[in-house]
């Protein structure tokens, strides 16, 4: 059998050589990478070179999470890989004595009506969604009981006018499918795992399957192009929790591509979306490009690091690049959809930047949702619905709408090589022992990236309820409700007791 050495030597050295120019530039600082390996200083964490290149952060002189020597550990353990004989590809999954698994890590949707506010409890039952302060940790099951009874009705009317359900679940598995597909063509057999956060099949779920097939190596791909502690991040704090329990887990060995927005199969295949459905328009040069991403409270970003605002602008930047080289100069513009409750989230706004856009005098608009990649609520009816009405009341005249990737061939095929790319990355948290296992945490683990992500958990601001003193926004809309709810229950024990203020005053019964 061929080492695979032989087969990874090439992605190994491009793969630095093109991580390093991106960091160089960000950071200032001269890395040499010679053969694929790199030398950095000693006081700098060789996760940020993997990072810093994929996501921009810049360089960390944080303590090393990842010694010099165990990177080139991990890179040197490529060579204990070999590659798949034509045999191994017909009929198992193996590559050597390994049984490789990618784990594809998405939000989940409900798939009925019925399901909509267990789905939004489970939602809302995350401290990543709702982070409440520690000392009041205690209620999040109960909060989450209260918000996602209230908002369901709403969800309810979405989800209902979309066919009764989200498609993502549908469209997950069939992504998986394909990128089985790619994988086994590009001769690596390996099995696909649909795990959700908040709705089946679940990350628990797909885990189980996991350790029922035997994997031994496994990548974890997060669906979202872009990273958030809110998406990517709240699944990896799960994985996180389910892998520190349980031994097979725990030596399984497995690494994460935390983002991948950058790569070259994605622009290219969002810019060909976008270069096609232009072509829908009379006078294609006059359309304002409209990126609307998928908001987060500015709280994630400003307090607790998030990089998604960075990652998204760097995003929408690449894929404009990339028109620029095809001749498409169109004005463009980002902006932050689907708010949730009181708080500030990152601006602007999607719906005031549409009303903004029509007053300036635009009249054709090409939406392009950036941050999913499957069809759902927040595409189907959030901006084929209700923002193509806010456009067309704000004076926009034509309105088109960029589809999801889906399925999209150069898209998969683009994922399929990452994960390849990402193998020889793949290393073990397996030692036994929790605290030797913490000062040798693998390249890209999940342990790894959530501290170098969100390594304090800040307290934040809950994005859906929050009580702020003082004449506030937040202020009015709970006491309002609080108001509204005595008032009711006032009317109600009136009602049924014959007794209180109203009859006191003779204004009840109402006809003596
Ligand atoms: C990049 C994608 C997403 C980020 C970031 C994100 C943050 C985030 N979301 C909520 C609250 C809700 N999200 C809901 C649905 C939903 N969210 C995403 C993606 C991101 N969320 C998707 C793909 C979906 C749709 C799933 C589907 O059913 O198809 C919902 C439920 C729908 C609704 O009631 O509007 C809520 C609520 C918060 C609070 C948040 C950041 C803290
Ligand atoms: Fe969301």
């Amino acid at each position: 059998m061929l080492r695979l050495i032989e087969f990874f030597k090439p992605f190994n050295i491009l793969y630095f050589h093109r991580l390093l120019p991106h960091a160089i530039c960000s950071s200032q600082k001269m890395y040499r990478s010679s053969g694929g390996h790199v030398e950095a200083p000693s006081n700098t964490n060789p996760l940020k070179i993997y990072m810093a290149g994929r996501c921009s952060l810049g360089w960390s002189e944080a303590q090393p999470l990842v010694s010099k020597q165990s990177l080139n550990r991990h890179l040197l353990s490529v060579e204990a890989l070999v590659t798949p004989t034509a045999q191994d590809v017909s009929d198992t999954p193996f590559i050597g004595d390994d049984k490789i698994g990618v784990l594809l890590l998405n939000l989940g949707g409900p798939e009925t009506l019925e399901d909509v506010q267990p789905f939004l409890f489970n939602l809302f039952a995350d401290p990543d969604i709702i982070r409440l302060p520690r000392l009041f940790s205690f209620l999040q099951k109960p909060l989450a009981q209260f918000v996602s009874v209230a908002r369901a009705p709403k969800s309810k009317e979405g989800y209902a006018s979309i066919g009764g359900g989200s498609p993502l679940r549908r469209m997950t598995d069939a992504q998986a499918e394909e990128l089985k597909k790619s994988l086994w063509t590009k001769n690596v057999p390996a099995n696909v795992y649909v795990g959700m956060r908040y709705w089946h099949p679940f990350t628990e779920e797909a885990i189980e399957q996991i350790k029922r097939d035997g994997i031994t190596k496994l990548v974890v791909l997060p669906l979202y192009p872009q990273f958030s502690i809110s998406t990517s991040g709240s699944s990896l704090r799960l994985l996180e929790s389910i892998f520190r329990e349980d031994e097979y887990l725990v030596n399984m060995q497995h690494t994460v591509i935390p983002s991948w927005y950058q790569r070259e199969g994605y622009i290219t295949a969002m810019a060909n979306l976008i270069e096609k459905e232009l072509k829908d328009f009379d006078s294609h040069k006059e359309v304002m490009i409209f990126f609307s991403a998928h908001g987060v409270p500015l709280a994630y970003v400003e307090k607790a690091g998030d990089p998604y605002k960075a990652e998204m602008e760097e995003c929408v930047d690449l894929v404009m690049g990339e028109l620029e080289k095809r001749n498409i100069t169109n004005a463009y513009t980002l902006a932050y959809q689907s708010r949730v409750g009181p708080v500030e989230w990152l601006r602007p706004y999607t719906d005031e930047t549409i009303v903004e856009l029509g007053k300036r005098g635009v009249r054709s608009l090409l939406a392009v949702p950036i941050s999913f990649v499957s069809e759902h609520i927040e595409t189907l009816e959030e901006i084929d619905v209700e923002y193509k009405e806010l456009a067309l009341k704000s004076g926009i005249q034509k309105w088109g709408r960029v589809p999801a990737l889906g399925c999209e061939p150069t898209f998969i095929s683009d994922l399929a090589d990452a994960v390849i790319e990402s193998l020889p990355y793949v290393g073990a948290m397996a030692v036994s022992n929790l605290e030797a296992r913490q000062s040798l945490v693998p390249l890209g683990s999940v342990e790894e990236l959530l501290a170098a992500y969100d390594s304090q958990r800040k307290e934040l601001p809950p994005p859906v309820l929050v009580w702020e003193w003082g004449w506030t926004k937040s202020a009015e809309t709970w006491n309002g409700r609080a108001a509204m709810l005595a008032v009711l229950l006032l009317l109600f024990l009136e009602v049924t007791t014959g007794q209180g203020f109203l009859h006191q005053w003779g204004i009840l019964p109402l006809f003596r």
